[in-house]
């Protein structure tokens, strides 16, 4: 569950105030081990390719630079809103790789940004407290955060929480957020020497954290169809339960379909497909490779199994493909051929068959997926868009 980066922030800081006077991180000499923690995971991110979190690195790490060479917090007003606003962004837009031109210059701009932002005038309007006193000052005593940064904050959470669920659920997401509530709540602690630097740490941990959920899902999840493949499925198999079944399963015609339409919209197919197995309730779905794919039962029911094999059958063959065919050629006698006279769009319906078998006594892993193929064969053999189940 990629809620879980969040917790380093929860238990670190529950830690902290529960057993003020072990005040781990106020031995730790600060900000150096803070610049050692940022360069450490930055390597980490290099060698695991990840190189988007350089972005976020050289943010906090100018963050951490600009406070520790500021006596108060208060006299960099728009600092932590500036910043704030900074990963917003950045969370949103797609970044390049920071070993090209324009992310080297995506990479600069962002720490730029944030030292220059300083010398705004806003900033100044907010240091001579234009604003009404109330907004100008902190809800704890202590604490470096203003009403005004309350509010400011609050808004970007919320922007930021939609931005997150609008996108499918990814670790890194919430490794970002994690980040965003680090400076919120470096902000809105009273300065104390116990507290004082773990919402750092926690964010380094959180970095970590999305790393290796990132790493796992490269490892286990299969990048087109988003569903867990090979490897997840054969740990699963191995722990797999006396009272089980598997079910092997593939599109009927697919090569002719690939031929007719093209090897994209092929794999578009796949992806609905992955996406309409992933939702399915009562089984675990898995890609196995190519245009095969598995499901594996908790139980094994015949009428339960039956029911949920037509289930998936018929969820796949009512559904109405949309073929947008954006490759045709859009001059030639031939392009105005493919398109024809009912337009650009096309919906088509695939088919696919199924078999499964019923996990025996003693049987391996790979005995069971080879009988579970078998079963496919004789649906394939039995005129496809249908199932066959071997009790
Ligand atoms: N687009 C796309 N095609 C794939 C992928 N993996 C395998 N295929 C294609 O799937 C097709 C499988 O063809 P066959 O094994 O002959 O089976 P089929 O045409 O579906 O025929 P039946 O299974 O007997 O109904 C091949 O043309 C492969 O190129 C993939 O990731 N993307």
């Amino acid at each position: 569950m990629p809620l879980i980066i969040l917790s380093p922030l929860l238990l670190l800081l529950l830690a902290q105030i529960a057993f003020p006077d072990l005040a781990l991180f106020s031995l730790l000499p600060f900000p150096q081990t803070g610049y050692i923690a940022l360069a450490s995971i930055g390597l980490l991110s290099l060698l695991m390719r990840q190189t988007e979190w350089f972005y976020w690195l050289a943010l906090l790490a100018t963050y951490l630079w600009l406070t520790q060479n500021t006596a108060a917090t208060s006299e960099l007003p728009l600092l932590p809103l500036l910043c704030a606003l900074l990963m917003l962004l950045l969370a949103l837009i797609p970044k390049p790789s920071p070993l090209k031109p324009s992310g080297l210059a995506l990479l600069l701009a962002g720490p730029l940004l944030l030292m220059l932002g300083q010398y705004l005038p806003l900033a100044a309007a907010l240091q001579r407290a234009d604003l009404p006193a109330v907004v100008l000052q902190a809800p704890v005593s202590g604490s470096s955060l203003t009403w005004l940064h309350g509010w400011c904050f609050s808004i970007l959470a919320g922007l930021w929480l939609i931005a997150i669920n609008l996108k499918p659920r990814k670790a890194a997401y919430w490794g970002e957020f994690a980040i965003f509530l680090a400076l919120v709540l470096d902000l809105a602690l009273p300065a104390s020497t116990a507290l004082a630097n773990w919402p750092l740490v926690a964010a380094c941990l959180a970095i970590l954290l999305a790393l290796a959920f990132q790493m796992l899902h490269l490892a286990y999840i299969d990048e087109l169809t988003q569903l867990p493949q090979r490897r997840a499925l054969m740990a699963h198999l191995n722990r797999l339960g006396r009272n089980s079944a598997v079910c092997m399963l593939d599109v009927d015609h697919f090569k002719k379909f690939n031929d007719t339409y093209g090897h994209d919209v092929g794999d578009q197919v796949l992806k609905l497909l992955g996406s309409i197995l992933g939702k399915v309730k009562g089984l675990t779905a898995y890609r196995y490779g190519g245009e095969e794919f598995t499901l594996v039962f908790g139980h094994n029911k015949k009428a339960l199994l039956e029911e949920k094999l037509e289930e998936v059958r018929l969820a796949v063959a009512e559904y109405p493909l949309v073929i947008r065919n954006d490759n045709r050629p859009k001059d030639s006698s031939s392009g105005k051929k493919a398109r024809g006279s009912s337009g650009a769009e096309k919906t088509v319906n695939v088919t696919i068959s199924l078999g499964c078998c019923v996990k025996q006594k003693g049987e391996t892993p790979m005995q069971l997926l080879k009988r579970a193929d078998e079963a496919l064969y004789a649906a394939k053999k039995a005129g496809r868009n249908t199932f066959v189940l071997k009790i």
